[in-house]
């Protein structure tokens, strides 16, 4: 499935991560975190020292939709400046632990932390604020509005969060370059290759600095070589500011670009 369109502090620490594996391959080691300072990182798996902790953690999310299982008691953590890469069949529950951790669906149980917040039991308004400025989202169809140009398909964001129109316009076009496309800023999506528009997505997602960067199949409407371009720019990207990444993803080489996968198989973490 596709994307559909911050004060408690939690009292204990938990431990998913015998269940997550590193990527060997992949060279670069998260960034520095940028967790509230003073806060006890909340969803801090136990292994994790103070140059990791943990910015964004699930612990116990169960989810139905009726009688179907979405999620059936999962815990996970990504560090700020980590790329966790989430794999698994068909209908296992990947999206539905995107939407959740995104605080765009709220668990049956168990609890979401961003940065030292607990999200999942905010209200709808204020889950609507935090997605904004806080986190950037990528899609598999890049979801640009047609009729504007990338810069303001990129600005539109901060604009949207009281940014002055030349303010923003200005980190847009800084952004866009920063992606490779600052000759294309003036050019509408339909103007643009599948992977250049997919890169101005990227440059929407991080133009509003946010602390995690979800991606449901970025690449999945990419050939290969764009998509790795696409990947390895996403994850370089956002990773460099800081952010974490979490990537939905059915292909090992998108994967392998993370530092870490995670495996959901019915609902749960899996062991194999
Ligand atoms: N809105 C919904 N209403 C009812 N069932 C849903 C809904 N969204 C997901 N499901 C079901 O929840 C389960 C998990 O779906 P989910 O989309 O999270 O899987 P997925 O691993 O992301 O699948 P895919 O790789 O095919 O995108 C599936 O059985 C799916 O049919």
């Amino acid at each position: 499935m596709s994307f559909q369109n911050p004060q408690a502090v939690r009292p204990h620490a938990y431990q998913p991560a015998q269940t997550q594996q590193s990527n060997p391959s992949t060279p670069n080691q998260p960034g520095p975190h940028h967790a509230a300072p003073g806060h006890p990182t909340p969803g801090r798996p136990a292994q994790y020292g103070e140059q990791g902790q943990a910015v964004l953690g699930g612990h116990g999310l169960v989810k139905y939709y009726g009688e179907v299982v979405g999620l059936a008691g999962v815990d996970v953590a990504v560090r700020a400046g980590e790329a966790l890469a989430v794999m698994g069949p068909s209908g296992n529950g990947k999206t539905t632990l995107l939407h959740v951790l995104a605080g765009i669906l709220t668990p049956d149980s168990g609890e979401v932390w961003l940065a030292g917040q607990r999200i999942d039991n905010l209200g709808d308004a204020a889950r609507t604020k935090l997605r904004r400025q806080r986190l950037g989202f990528v899609f598999q169809d890049n979801q640009l509005l047609a009729e504007l140009p990338a810069e303001e398909n990129v600005a539109l964001p901060l604009m949207v969060d009281g940014v002055s129109r030349r303010d923003a316009i200005a980190r847009a076009r800084t952004m866009l370059a920063q992606v490779g496309l600052a000759a294309e800023s003036k050019r509408r999506p339909g103007e643009l290759s599948g992977g250049q528009a997919q890169r101005v997505a990227i440059a929407r997602a991080l133009v509003g600095e946010p602390q995690v960067v979800f991606a449901d199949e970025p690449t999945g409407a990419l050939d290969a070589t764009t998509g790795e371009h696409v990947i390895s720019l996403l994850i370089g990207a956002a990773t460099h500011r800081g952010a974490a990444v979490v990537v939905v993803t059915h292909d090992d080489q998108v994967a392998a670009r993370c530092h870490r996968t995670v495996r959901i198989v019915d609902g749960r973490v899996s062991t194999r």
